[in-house]
Order: structure tokens, then C-alpha cells, then sequence
């Protein structure tokens, strides 16, 4: 079965450099973070995350990850602070996941990887006039990651996954109002940052990775409820969602910095 008949979805990371030259870039994402190479840097600011709930609409099955998308149409729930310059403004929030509990982040931590990876995502509204424009922009990305390691059940992260039966199948929506994301964040917001990418076609090198460095609790009924969920549409042969996490790209002399 020849590889350029499958969409890029299907055919693994490893061939998307074929119809994505930018998958060899030189601030590709993921990365392994090597904790004792991270620089600190005293002028970067305490993160501040201010999310209204009602800026919450729907959760969504895309057949790549589950996402909740959010109203970006004001500054109703932004991100400020960190190595941001400006405002940006929160568009959805989505996961990464193995197909089980020793794998799953994207990021890794010297060579360690996570059960599991949320994304936070923004857009920079106040030079760029959508997130489309903005994500193919240096600046016109932040993704603030957290990691989900095995432990106690997330309470916060019910829910979600308490809904993800409504949205099995790719392209399946439903209302999802009153949530807000910071419930989804670690007690410390130290972290370290770098500039990078989307992982995932098209992979546009438009990010300012935040990544937080205290991971948040997540049990392992919780992650197989992430793995139920199908990639596949209504009318095709139903494939499970069991993994959706990019391997660690090369460094390419980037720095990263702690604050
Ligand atoms: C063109 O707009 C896009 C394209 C891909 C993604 C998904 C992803 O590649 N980006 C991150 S971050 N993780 C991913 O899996 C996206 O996410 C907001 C936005
Ligand atoms: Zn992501």
C-alpha cells in the first residue's frame, strides 16, 4: 500500500518530512529538555494564566487528540507574563497520549517521557488578527505544556474524560461551557521555555513552548478512557486513538531557559 496514498495522519512522523520539509527544521517540537543544559534567566516573569469559564464551547474529537475550544473572539481568557511580550489569547486545550502508561508526552525530561501531555494553546491577538495568521508567525503561538504522571485519579480531569464517550467517533462535538483550564495546572507555575513548533502537519515553527516543569496527577482508568477514542469517522473501520505523541525532534542548538 503505497505511503502517499495514506493522508499524513495515518503514515507515522517518521514520513511527514516528505510532504513537510519543515519537519527537518531547525525549531521543530517536541524536545527531551536536559534539565542540567537549561539556563536560567532572571529576566523572565511568573506566568499569569486568567481564563473566564464561560469562554469554554465544545469538546471535540478531530481523529487526531480531543480538544476543548474556546470563544478567542475577545480577551475574554489570556495568557500574559513568562517569556510573553503582549497578550495572548487562549484558543483550546488538547492531549497526547501513549497506548499505555509508560509512554504517552511529547516532551521528555532527561530522556524520561510522561503518561500523558496537555496543551494549552494561544495565540499572540495583539499583533496578529486570528489564530490562523498568528500560527504561521515567530511569535504567534504559546503553548503552555503540562505533564500527567501515573498516580492518584485526577478529579479535575473527570470532566473531561467523563465526556469522552459522547465524542468516540472523528468530527463529533458536543456543547461544553463552564471550564476553566487552570483547574488543569500544577500548585507551582515554574517552568522552562523554548521556541518551537506545531507537532502535527503542518508542523509551522510559530510556537514559544512553556513547559511546566511540576507535573499534574492522572490514573490509569482515566488515560484508557483517552485511548477509546476512535480516529476512524462514522463510515470507515473503527481504529482506536491508542497514541498520539511526536518522537523528541533535535535541539539544533536551541536554548532552553528556566525561570
Ligand atoms: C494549524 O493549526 C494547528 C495545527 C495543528 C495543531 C495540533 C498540534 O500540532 N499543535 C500542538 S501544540 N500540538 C499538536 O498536536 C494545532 O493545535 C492547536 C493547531
Ligand atoms: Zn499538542
Amino acid at each position: 500500500f503505497q505511503f502517499r496514498l495514506l493522508p499524513q495522519c495515518i503514515a507515522g512522523p517518521a514520513h511527514w518530512k516528505e510532504v513537510f520539509p519543515v519537519a527537518n527544521g531547525d525549531r521543530q517540537s517536541p524536545i527531551d529538555i536536559k534539565t542540567e543544559e537549561t539556563k536560567y534567566d532572571p529576566s523572565l516573569r511568573p506566568l499569569n494564566p486568567s481564563y473566564d469559564p464561560a469562554s469554554a464551547k465544545i469538546i471535540l474529537n478531530n481523529g487526531h487528540s480531543t480538544s476543548v475550544e474556546f470563544d478567542d473572539t475577545v480577551n475574554k481568557s489570556v495568557l500574559t507574563g513568562g517569556p510573553l511580550s503582549g497578550i495572548y489569547r487562549l484558543r483550546q486545550i488538547h492531549f497526547h497520549w501513549g497506548s499505555n502508561d509508560e509512554a504517552g508526552s511529547e516532551h521528555m525530561v532527561d530522556g524520561m517521557k510522561y503518561a500523558a501531555e496537555l496543551h494549552v494553546v494561544h495565540w499572540n491577538a495583539e499583533k496578529y488578527s486570528s489564530f490562523v495568521e498568528a500560527a504561521c508567525q515567530s511569535d504567534g503561538l504559546a503553548v503552555m505544556a503540562v505533564f500527567l504522571k501515573i498516580g492518584e485519579c485526577n478529579p479535575q480531569l473527570n470532566k473531561i474524560t467523563d465526556r469522552l464517550d459522547t465524542i468516540r467517533i472523528k468530527g463529533k462535538k458536543a456543547l461544553f461551557t463552564n471550564f476553566d483550564p487552570s483547574c488543569l495546572l500544577p500548585k507551582s507555575l515554574d517552568y522552562w521555555t523554548y521556541f518551537g513548533s506545531l507537532t502535527v502537519p503542518p508542523l509551522l515553527e510559530s510556537v514559544i513552548w512553556i513547559v511546566l516543569r511540576e507535573p499534574i496527577s492522572v490514573c490509569s482508568e482515566q488515560l484508557a478512557k483517552f485511548r477509546s477514542l476512535l480516529s476512524t469517522a462514522e463510515d470507515e473501520v473503527a481504529c482506536c486513538l491508542l497514541r498520539n505523541f511526536r518522537p523528541p525532534q533535535p535541539l539544533r542548538g536551541r536554548e532552553v531557559r528556566r525561570n
